[in-house]
C-alpha cells in the first residue's frame, strides 16, 4: 500500500534520512523505532508530506505521493503529530470537526449528518465526548492527545501515521488505544504506521518494526528479529536484557540499572539457621529463584527459604519459599563450594526415612534464564545420582530451589559441559555424602 524507496533528505540541506527503503501492506501495524534524533519524526513528516525530500520516491497505492491533491490525500491518510504543550484556542469538538474537512462537499463545505455522526463516533471511541465543549487549553496532556487522535480518526483514513501516540497516555488509555488500533487493522484493513519510544509496546502490538539509527535503516522485521538484545544494546548504547513476555510470545526488553550489580554480598552459611525442627535461609538480598515447594513455587525473586517439620507456621509471603518435612526430626547439611569466579552454597535437608530430600542451591553469580533452568536440571540429576543406592518410600515429596544473587560472575549456562553444570553435580554429590553420614550417626545416637 505504502512504498518508500531510496528516500533521502530532511530539513533544508541537512541529509537527516539516508537511503531509506521499506513497504507497508494494507492492514499492517508497522512500528518505527530508534534512539533520540535518529530521524523517526522526520520520516513520518516526509511520509505525510509535511516535509519534502531530496531523493527517492514515496508511493501510495502505486501512485507517487506528490500526485495526490491535499484533499484526496487527507481522505486516505491522517496524521497524529507529536503533541506538544502548545495552546490551541479550539474546543475539543471544533478540533475533531477539522478532521472532516476533506470529506465536506460543495463550495461552502456543508456539514452533513454523516460528518456529525463520524465526529460523535470518534469522540466516543476516544472517550472525549464529555470534553467536547472544553477548550484544548484546559485539557491535560493525555486528553489533548486523545482529542487529536479523534481528529485523525474523523478523517476516516485508510492509513494512519502516528508519532508516539501513547505519549501522555496512562496505562489504561495506552492499552485501550493500541488494542483498538490493532483491531481496526484486522477488522477494517486500516494501515497504521507509528513511531514508538517504548520498545515493548512496539513489540507487543506491531506486526513489523523498522529500527532507525542516524537516519539509516538498521533492521526491518518481526518484533523478535528487531528486538534482539545485542542489536538493541548496540543501537541504544545501554544495558538491557530480553526477558520474553510472561503471557504472550513477544520480546520484552528490561533495563538493567547500574547500581544493582555493584553489591558485594556473598551468600554463605552465616545466613543459614537450623535446629531440630526447622531450617531457615534468610537472604540479605532478593534472589532470582526457581523453586518447586509446598509454598512459593515457580519463578520469582525470593528472600526467605524455610523447611519445617509438620506444617510450616510461617508467613508464606510472596518472598518466601516454604517446604515441609513430615517427621519430628530433620537432618541437614550444607557446604560452600568455591569455583573460579563464583561460589555455590548447597543446603540439603531430609527426614530419617528419606521421604523428603529437599535440595537448595544458592549461587553467587549472575545466571541467565537458560542457565537457571539448566541449573535446576543439573541439580535434579545430581540428586538422583546421590540417591541412587538409597531405599526410599514409594511416595516422596522433594522440594528444590535454585536461587542466584544475579551479581558478580556472568554464568550463561549450566549445561553438563559448563563450569556451573559440573560444579552443581559435583557439589551435590559431596554434600549428599556428608548428609548421609551425619544421618547414620544421628540415627545411631
Ligand atoms: N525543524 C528542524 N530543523 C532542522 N533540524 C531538525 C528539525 N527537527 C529535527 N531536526 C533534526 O533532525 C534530526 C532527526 O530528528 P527527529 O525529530 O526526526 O528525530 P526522532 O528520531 O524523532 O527523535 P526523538 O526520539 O527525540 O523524537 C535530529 O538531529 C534533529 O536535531
Amino acid at each position: 500500500m505504502l512504498q518508500v524507496k531510496n528516500l533521502s533528505g530532511g530539513y533544508s540541506d541537512a541529509n537527516i534520512l539516508k537511503n531509506i527503503t521499506f513497504a507497508v501492506s494494507r492492514g499492517e501495524m508497522f512500528g518505527i523505532l530508534g534512539p533520540n534524533g535518529s530521524g523517526k519524526s522526520t520520516l513520518l513528516k516526509v511520509m505525510s508530506r509535511l516535509l519534502s525530500y531530496k531523493d527517492g520516491e514515496i508511493t501510495l497505492d502505486g501512485r507517487p505521493l506528490q500526485q495526490y491533491s491535499s484533499k484526496n490525500l487527507a481522505k486516505l491518510m491522517a496524521v497524529l503529530p507529536q503533541v506538544t504543550s502548545e495552546m490551541f484556542p479550539f474546543t475539543v469538538k471544533e478540533t475533531v470537526e477539522l478532521g472532516r474537512y476533506a470529506h465536506q462537499r460543495g463550495l461552502f463545505h456543508t456539514w452533513s449528518p454523516k460528518d456529525e455522526a463520524v465526529v460523535q463516533e470518534v469522540m466516543a471511541l476516544t472517550k472525549m465526548k464529555e470534553f467536547q465543549d472544553v477548550s484544548l487549553q484546559e485539557l491535560s496532556g493525555g486528553e489533548r492527545q486523545r482529542a487529536f487522535l479523534a481528529q485523525a480518526l474523523a478523517q476516516e483514513p485508510d492509513i494512519l501515521l502516528l508519532d508516539e501516540p501513547t505519549n501522555h497516555l496512562d496505562l489504561s488509555h495506552q492499552k485501550g488505544l493500541l488494542d483498538r488500533l490493532r483491531r481496526w487493522t484486522r477488522q477494517r484493513g486500516l494501515t497504521v504506521v507509528t513511531v514508538f519510544h517504548d520498545l515493548n509496546l512496539a513489540g507487543l502490538y506491531c506486526d513489523r518494526l523498522l529500527l532507525l539509527n542516524e537516519g539509516e535503516v538498521v533492521c526491518i522485521g518481526s518484533p523478535e528479529e528487531v528486538l534482539n538484545e545485542t542489536l538493541i544494546q548496540r543501537i541504544y548504547r545501554t544495558a538491557l536484557e530480553n526477558h520474553p513476555h510472561p503471557e504472550v510470545p513477544k520480546p520484552n526488553m528490561v533495563l538493567i540499572p547500574e547500581s544493582g550489580k555493584d553489591d558485594k554480598t556473598i551468600l554463605d552459611e552465616k545466613y543459614l539457621s537450623r535446629n531440630d525442627e526447622s531450617v531457615l535461609f534468610d537472604s540479605p538480598t532478593p534472589l532470582k529463584t526457581i523453586a518447586s515447594a509446598s509454598g512459593g513455587s515457580g519463578l520469582g525473586w525470593k528472600e526467605k527459604f524455610i523447611i519445617s517439620t509438620g506444617r510450616p507456621s510461617i508467613d508464606k509471603g510472596e518472598k518466601t519459599v516454604a517446604m515441609q518435612i513430615d517427621d519430628d526430626q530433620l537432618y541437614t547439611n550444607y557446604s560452600v563450594n568455591h569455583e573460579g569466579g563464583f561460589s555455590i552454597l548447597f543446603v540439603l535437608t531430609a527426614d530419617r526415612r528419606l521421604g523428603f530430600f529437599h535440595t537448595w542451591l544458592f549461587i553467587n553469580g549472575h545466571v541467565s534464564e537458560n542457565a537457571l533452568i539448566e541449573a535446576l536440571a543439573a541439580a535434579l540429576e545430581g540428586k538422583q545420582t546421590a540417591l541412587k543406592n538409597k531405599v526410599r518410600p514409594k511416595e516422596t515429596d522433594d522440594g528444590i530451589v535454585v536461587a542466584a544473587t544475579q551479581k558478580g560472575a556472568i554464568l550463561p549456562s549450566a549445561r553438563p559441559s559448563s563450569e556451573l553444570g559440573q560444579a552443581i553435580r559435583r557439589g551435590l554429590l559431596d554434600c549428599s555424602e556428608k548428609l548421609f553420614s551425619s544421618m547414620k550417626s544421628g540415627l545411631s545416637n
